[in-house]
């Protein structure tokens, strides 16, 4: 698994907004897809593309387009669809899938309760939003079940990071042979006792749609 935290000072001032317990859930909502974005550019480093060639106005030459089929974008709900609109920003032709997981506070493991995703996933390359790698339980369950399903090419977009879950992620994923790639705005302090991240900048969920 590769983990890459994207140094940049746009990145680090949207975050810093982003973190302070004071900003209101629209300006949340807007910072989280500038974020994404940013983020985004760096996620799609290795995205598949291949030779085509074109004609300018002026002379034949080669080019590169992406390649068929399109990536499969999949926020994990809820939070995750914060970060949609942004990743759709540089991926337009994306499709999009849909996995609804949720985190028991008590015993801090997700489980899945919705799923929507092309049936034919074999091959496939595939961008996994989610603001948040805390405990890394639900990231690690999302990986296992696109794995199963086919997908050969993980990279999971995050905002933010807690070293505790980026070592479970490495260690589960150990033998895992799909590459797997974490790009994240910070790598924070550490989990406290409730498994939130610190410092963090709390209940994603809830600062993009509300206290539910
Ligand atoms: O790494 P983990 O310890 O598994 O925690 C991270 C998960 O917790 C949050 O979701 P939550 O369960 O709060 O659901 P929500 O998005 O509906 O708020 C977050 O968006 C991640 O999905
Ligand atoms: O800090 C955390 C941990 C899990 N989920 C969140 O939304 N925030
Ligand atoms: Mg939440």
């Amino acid at each position: 698994m590769q983990v890459h935290v994207v140094d940049h000072p746009l990145v680090a001032h949207k975050l810093t907004v982003l973190r302070e317990a004071t900003t209101d859930s629209p300006t949340f909502r807007r910072l989280t897809e500038e974020l994404v974005t940013l983020l985004a550019y760096e996620a799609t480093r290795e995205v598949r593309v291949e030779a085509t060639d074109i004609t300018t106005p002026v002379a034949p030459t080669t080019g590169v387009r992406l390649t068929s089929p399109a990536p499969l974008v999949v926020p994990i709900l809820r939070a995750g669809l914060g970060m949609l609109e942004g990743m759709q920003r540089l991926l337009p032709t994306a499709e999009v899938g849909f996995l609804g997981m949720i985190r028991n506070e008590e015993t801090l493991k997700a489980e899945t309760y919705a799923e929507r995703l092309p049936e034919d996933l074999s091959g496939r390359q595939c961008y996994l939003l989610d603001p948040m790698l805390a405990t890394g339980g639900t990231l690690a369950m999302a990986i296992d079940f696109l794995v199963r399903r086919g997908i050969d090419h993980i990279t999971a977009v995050t905002l933010l990071a807690a070293p505790e879950g980026v070592r479970r992620l490495e260690k589960e994923l150990e033998h895992v042979d799909v590459p797997v790639t974490i790009v994240t705005a910070a790598i924070d302090e550490r989990l406290d006792e409730n498994g939130y991240i610190v410092p963090g900048l709390g209940d994603a969920g809830d600062r993009l749609y509300g206290v539910v």
